[in-house]
C-alpha cells in the first residue's frame, strides 16, 4: 500500500476524530489521531501540557508528531484543531498525503466545546472570541487544504464525500 496519508484537518471538535475513524474502517486502512498520538508519546495529557509548560510547549510537541506521522506508512490521520495553523506543520503535512479540511458549522462547535475540559484553549475564552478564532483558523486551514469538505450532515455522509474525493484524486 501506498505510504500517503489522508490528513483530516479543522476547527476543534469540526469531527476530525469521528469521522476519521469512521472513514479508515470503511477503507480497511490505519487509523491515527496526532492529539492521541502526542498523549500517548509524552505521557502526559493536553491540559497538563498546557498547564506545567504552556502553548509554545505544547506546539514544539505537536510540531514533533506531525514529522513522525509523516513517516508512518499510508492511513488516515486526524489532527488537532491547531496543527494547520502552523506552516511548519502544514509543510509537513502537504509532503506527505491529501490535506482534507473539515468545515462546521459554528453553533454545533460551539455546542460540542463550550463545557469540555478536554480543550483548554475553549475553556479559556468567550463565544465570540472563539467565534473570531474559528472565522480567522479557516484561512489558515485554506492554505494547505487541499480540499475543504463540509460535516453538517450525518458522519456517514461526510466519510461517502471524502471517498468520492480519495477515487478521484
Ligand atoms: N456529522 C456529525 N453529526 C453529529 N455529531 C457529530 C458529527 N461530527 C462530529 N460530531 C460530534 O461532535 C463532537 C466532536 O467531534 P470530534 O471529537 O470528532 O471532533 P474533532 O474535530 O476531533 O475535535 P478536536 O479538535 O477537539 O479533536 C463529538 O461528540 C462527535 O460525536
Ligand atoms: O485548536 C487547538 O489549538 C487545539 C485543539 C486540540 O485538538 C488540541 O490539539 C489542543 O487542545 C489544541
Ligand atoms: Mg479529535
Amino acid at each position: 500500500m501506498s505510504d500517503k496519508k489522508i490528513y483530516l484537518c479543522g476547527f476543534m471538535a469540526s469531527g476530525k476524530t469521528t469521522v476519521g475513524k469512521a472513514l479508515s474502517k470503511k477503507l480497511n486502512i490505519d487509523y491515527v489521531d496526532t492529539d492521541e498520538l502526542l498523549v500517548e508519546t509524552y505521557g502526559l495529557g493536553i491540559p497538563a501540557i498546557f498547564e506545567k509548560y504552556g502553548e509554545d510547549y505544547f506546539r514544539d510537541l505537536e510540531y514533533d508528531i506531525a514529522k513522525k506521522t509523516a513517516n508512518m506508512k499510508g492511513g488516515v490521520v486526524s489532527t488537532g484543531g491547531g496543527m494547520l495553523t502552523f506552516d511548519r506543520n502544514g509543510e509537513v503535512l502537504q509532503k506527505s498525503g491529501i490535506i482534507i479540511c473539515l468545515v462546521r458549522d459554528f453553533d454545533s462547535i460551539y455546542r460540542e466545546i463550550k463545557s469540555d475540559k478536554n480543550r483548554p484553549l475553549a475553556q479559556t475564552k468567550t463565544k465570540d472570541e472563539l467565534k473570531e478564532m474559528y472565522e480567522s483558523r479557516i484561512l489558515k486551514y485554506q492554505k494547505y487544504a487541499d480540499y475543504i469538505v463540509g460535516n453538517d450532515g450525518s458522519v456517514d455522509d461526510c466519510v461517502k464525500k471524502i471517498m468520492s474525493i480519495i477515487d478521484e484524486s
